[in-house]
């Protein structure tokens, strides 16, 4: 029998964290030698079906179907995804919502909810750009999960009803679409309270900020924040696709000392701190407010 298997959970995450040259400042930009490619965080809940559906899941489909607010996918634009990522920025949109991937043959592969359709798209485009072609999206206004979850509903029932088919990337086990979002780990100054820093903590805060485009100091980590305003700024980062870099300033083991110090070297009493090439851009509230003026992006852009 056809069940609609739920994928939640996607935003597990590696835990290790890496640490920085602790004797020495480093001999390569920090920048080189510590990043690497962070993948967007895919739907927040792609849903995925079992592969032949039949009366059955057709009426689980309707029955959860209430009503929708984005267009019916017959009737919304077939959007070419371009190869450039400036111009496939300007043509998907950031906001969350529904999203169906077509391949060269205009088949429907994939139909996906995303936080950010535009990240989702760029990441589809990257992993598997045979198979993404062009693609549909539909806006969800008030994007709570309920809303969202009616959203993607409404499309795979329509097409399914129209074509008596799943999209072959929503087919349960197909891994294809759905991948486990990899967090990257927070950066650490030392690999423990057993190794003494050479230089002066304020020195190596420096050149961090300096040689990595995007920092976040935050309490707790990267992917546990232990607190509230570290946790909205984390939230804000990954929603606009930042590659940022992260440090865990209640962790005295490893980054020992580097609460006061940071402190005194941004003259800047609270946490979160967010530097931008090596400027302090500010905490929870300026960053909260620049993302409601839509500032955000022209801010990581520079
Ligand atoms: N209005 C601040 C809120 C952050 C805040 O008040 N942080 C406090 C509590 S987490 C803090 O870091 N205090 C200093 C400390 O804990 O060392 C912002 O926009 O970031
Ligand atoms: S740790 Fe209490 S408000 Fe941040």
């Amino acid at each position: 029998m056809a069940t609609i298997v739920n994928t939640s959970a996607l935003n597990t995450s590696s835990c290790s964290s890496r640490t920085l040259n602790p004797i020495h400042l480093p001999t390569k930009p920090l920048t080189s030698r510590l990043s690497f490619t962070q993948r967007f965080n895919l739907s927040p809940n792609p849903l995925s079906i079992s592969s032949k559906p039949n009366a059955n899941s057709k009426k689980r489909l309707s029955n959860l179907t209430v009503l929708c607010a984005v267009k019916k996918l017959a009737e919304t634009e077939l959007v070419a995804v371009p190869a450039e990522t400036e111009e496939l920025s300007r043509k998907f949109p950031s906001s969350s919502g529904v999203y169906a991937v077509f391949d060269g043959d205009s088949e429907l592969q994939f139909i996906g909810i995303s936080r950010s359709i535009a990240a989702s798209v760029l990441a589809h485009r990257k992993s598997v750009p045979d198979l993404c072609s062009a693609v549909k999206a539909g806006v969800v206004d008030e994007p709570d999960r309920t809303a969202l979850t009616q959203a993607w509903k409404s499309w795979m029932e329509e097409h399914i009803g129209a074509t008596g088919k799943v999209p072959p990337g929503n087919e349960s086990g197909n891994a294809i679409w759905i991948k486990r979002s990899q967090k990257k780990s927070d950066l650490r100054l030392t690999p423990g309270r057993h190794v003494q820093l050479t230089v002066p903590l304020e020195d190596l805060i420096d050149r961090l900020v300096k040689e990595n485009k995007v920092v976040a100091f935050i309490k707790g980590s990267r992917n546990a924040p232990q607190c509230g305003f570290s946790q909205r700024v984390v939230g804000i980062l990954e929603r606009e696709g930042v590659d940022y870099e992260s440090l865990d300033v209640l962790d005295e083991d490893h980054n020992t000392g580097l609460r006061e110090a940071l402190k005194r070297y941004s003259n800047w009493p609270t946490f979160p701190q967010i530097f931008v090439n090596g400027e302090l851009v500010g905490g929870c509230d300026i960053l909260t407010s620049m993302q409601e003026k839509g500032e955000l992006a022209s801010l990581f852009k520079k």
